[in-house]
């Protein structure tokens, strides 16, 4: 469904992600695994198209970009947003806007039967502004469900979020598996990945290993991941084989 072919992605010349070739497999969970640094978000930044690689390239097969869903991490969100609960998952109807591009205020079946489901319908006049962390994720897999997007991507959606928000989150990736969807996200719970995420992409800039979970996060390979990590300097060198890069 999106293979990646030699990606490298750097910030000023310093590859983040190095000389990345794989593929994600289509109607299944792939989890994206790895240190801080390793460039996981970066990733999903390039393939959603909000980043652009300094080489390689991603392709879309059967699916374009038109059809999936981006979460990005809460830090990165503003939640000051001046909108109720109810609009913020009516907005998920416009996919075309991006994330936050257009808030709409078309109040249907499906985003009511999106907010019931993440057990918030007793919020949809709310404004979103007064949420908590989780009762905010909560709003966003809503908005995730009225997408109705075949590729889901989020970026470590669990955190901050409780225990019982997050199995209640878990539940909705493993209905997605069962529709057909495809979902990227990463993580940095094991036992989640090894719970719901069939396939894992482990990474430390270049991919350490890619696919089956249980064959993926052994212990040598989580050590090659961390050990490769501790030898980062503040910066990634320059990419040598990539010339002028970005
Ligand atoms: N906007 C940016 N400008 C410059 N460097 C950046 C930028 N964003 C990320 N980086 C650097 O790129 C590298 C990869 O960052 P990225 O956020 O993709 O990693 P990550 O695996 O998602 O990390 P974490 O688990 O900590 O969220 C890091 O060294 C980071 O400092």
């Amino acid at each position: 469904m999106i293979a990646l072919d030699n990606l490298t992605v750097s910030y000023q010349r310093h590859p983040a992600v190095h000389h990345v070739s794989g593929h994600f497999a289509a109607a299944t969970a792939t989890a994206i695994f790895g240190p801080n640094g390793a460039g996981k978000s970066t990733l999903l930044k390039t393939i959603m198209g909000a980043l652009k690689p300094d080489s390689g390239q991603v392709t879309f097969n059967g699916i374009s970009r038109r059809d999936l869903a981006y979460l990005p991490q809460q830090s990165e969100i503003d939640r000051s947003l001046p909108v109720s609960v109810i609009d913020l998952v009516s907005s998920g109807h416009w996919r075309q806007s991006g994330l936050f591009g257009k808030v709409g205020r078309h109040h249907d079946e499906a985003s009511w039967n999106a907010l019931v489901s993440v057990g918030l319908e007793d919020f949809a006049t709310r404004p979103v502004s007064a949420l908590s962390s989780g009762q905010f994720q909560r709003v966003l897999f809503a908005r995730i469900l009225v997408q109705d997007a075949r590729l889901i991507m989020l970026d470590e959606p669990f955190n901050a979020v409780d225990a019982r928000t997050t199995q209640d989150l878990l539940q909705l990736v493993a209905r997605w598996q069962k529709e057909g969807r495809t979902v990227i996200a990463v993580l940095h719970d094991m036992a989640q990945v090894h719970s719901h995420f069939p396939q894992t992409l482990l990474m430390a800039r270049e991919v350490i290993a890619w696919g089956d979970t249980a064959s993926v996060l052994t212990q040598e390979r989580l050590r090659q991941a961390s050990e490769t990590a501790a030898h980062w300097l503040a910066r990634a060198p320059l990419c040598q084989v990539d010339g002028e890069g970005a």
